[in-house]
């Protein structure tokens, strides 16, 4: 039975509301209405964490934390402050607790926060429950969450998508999310590859051939236009598209029809198009490479994912994600990872993004004999992304690098990414926070210099 979490909460109502988010997620709870109770308690079970409001009769939140984390220094604490209450919350960081969340409390991030924080202490979680909107989407970066919300809003429209990001960065799952989120998700979804097709291929495979179109076309064949029909074609690498198919593909756009090779009865185009293009496409435009009036046309609605390293909040909730995904297709029994390793998960830039991360956690798992990933498991180049450092088993004790990560990280994506806010969040000067940075890898040495601009 996995441990409880204790919630601190003296508003009865608030409580029982809390209480029954956290029941419906798979949490089981203990709960008290004053800090006083909630000691009391602590004698009598131990809680996986402590989720507390900083204003209470009696004790205040902040000192139960305090008194917390002198006795059970590695009992994650996670304290709600009033809104406009940023002082308090500052105070609560600095007396040690991982994170802090402002009233009303957001359900969505507080359940994202609860097992983010528990995954950090190893603990076990409970298995997600899918949100339908998330169509698979993890992760609780802000950039994610405005991915979503974009994902919503354009998803009725028939408007052609463009989205660019890295290799790796899910380009065909937000491609699949926009689909599925769309009054189109009961027709075919149709992914194409413009990039691994040779070139003469191309436009047979798109808008397909009539028998006897060419040498070796024996029967007919619909394109991939045709097959998706009222539904959605994503054209992955399409910057990659020859420029002879190009034009061919914008008149399709144009006059919404197109014909088989070797034929000239048209069909009709009611398929919506996603592209999709790892290069910078706007390059290509100034090169002459890609079709301006194309890019028009595609890039109606344009969707960026950023890289991985540029939300590092994710790594920790994919790499729970993955963990149980592949424990489960392999059927081995479910694994954790120590709080060190996840540091340098964290730590590491992953330039293949998240399809370097599945991959490697795969081949961890496969090869893992001990049932607990730990520090000395990783590759070399995740070790060189965090300096040298030795393995806590479980949960270990305080785990101060990871917290500094967090505190400064939540600072961050709270003000998105503006360093002067986050820095008045947190009670520290800029200086004082691009050190802090600096020392957790989001910066590098010559960006730690600048204390001059915004940003
Ligand atoms: N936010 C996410 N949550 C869960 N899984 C993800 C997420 N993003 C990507 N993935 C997984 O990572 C892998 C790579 O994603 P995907 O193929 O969509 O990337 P891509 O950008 O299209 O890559 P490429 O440019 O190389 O074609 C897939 O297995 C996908 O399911």
């Amino acid at each position: 039975m996995p441990k409880p979490i204790l919630l601190v909460e003296d508003e009865k109502n608030l409580r029982h509301v809390l209480l029954a988010v956290l029941n419906a997620e798979g949490f089981s709870t203990m709960e008290a209405e004053s800090a006083e109770q909630a000691l009391e308690r602590l004698n009598e079970a131990m809680p996986a964490l402590i989720l507390s409001d900083q204003r209470l009769p009696g004790i205040s939140g902040t000192e139960l934390l305090r008194t917390v984390k002198k006795r059970y220094p590695q009992l994650p604490f996670i304290i709600t402050t009033a809104y406009g209450e940023i002082e308090q919350a500052v105070n609560a960081i600095k007396a040690g607790a991982e994170h802090y969340l402002t009233k009303p409390v957001d359900e969505g991030e507080l359940i994202a926060l609860i097992r983010q924080t528990l995954s950090r202490f190893g603990t076990p979680l409970p298995p997600m429950r899918q949100e339908p909107r998330r169509h698979g989407l993890i992760g609780i970066s802000r950039a994610i969450e405005t991915l979503l919300e974009i994902i919503d809003l354009v998803a009725p429209a028939p408007s052609n998508v463009l989205i660019t990001g890295e290799s790796g960065t899910g380009k065909e799952l937000v491609a699949k999310a926009l689909h599925l989120a769309s009054p189109r998700a009961e027709q075919p979804f149709v992914a194409f590859n413009c990039g691994a097709i040779p070139l003469e291929l191309v436009e047979s495979e798109i808008f397909g051939y009539e028998r006897g179109a060419f040498t070796g076309a024996t029967r007919s064949q619909p394109g991939k236009l045709e097959l998706a029909a009222n539904g959605t074609l994503f054209l992955d690498e399409v910057g990659d598209m020859p420029l002879s198919m190009q034009v061919k593909l914008l008149r399709a756009l144009q006059e919404r029809e197109f014909t088989r090779l070797g034929t000239h009865q048209p069909v009709r185009l009611s398929a919506r198009i996603v592209a999709a293009t790892h290069v910078d496409i706007t390059k290509a435009v100034a090169e002459g490479r890609f079709r301006e009036d194309l890019y028009y046309r595609l890039n109606v609605i344009p969707l960026h994912i950023p890289p991985l390293r540029e939300r590092r909040a994710d790594i920790a909730p994919l790499v729970q994600h993955f963990l149980g995904q592949v424990c489960q297709a392999i059927g081995r029994p479910a694994m954790s990872i120590t709080p060190e390793a996840m540091v340098a998960f964290e730590a590491y830039d992953w330039p293949g993004n998240i399809r370097q991360l599945e991959n490697l956690i795969e081949r961890m798992v496969v090869l893992n004999r001990h049932g607990v990933i730990q520090r000395a498991d990783l590759p070399a180049e995740l070790h060189q992304a965090q300096g040298e450092g030795g393995d806590v088993p479980g949960a270990g004790p305080f785990d101060l690098p990871a917290l500094e990560r967090q505190t400064v990280l939540g600072a961050l994506e709270k003000t998105r990414f503006n360093q002067s806010q986050a820095a008045v969040l947190l009670g520290i000067s800029r200086k004082q926070l691009r050190t802090r940075m600096k020392n957790i890898g989001l910066l590098g040495e010559q960006d730690g210099e600048d204390d001059s601009g915004e940003g």
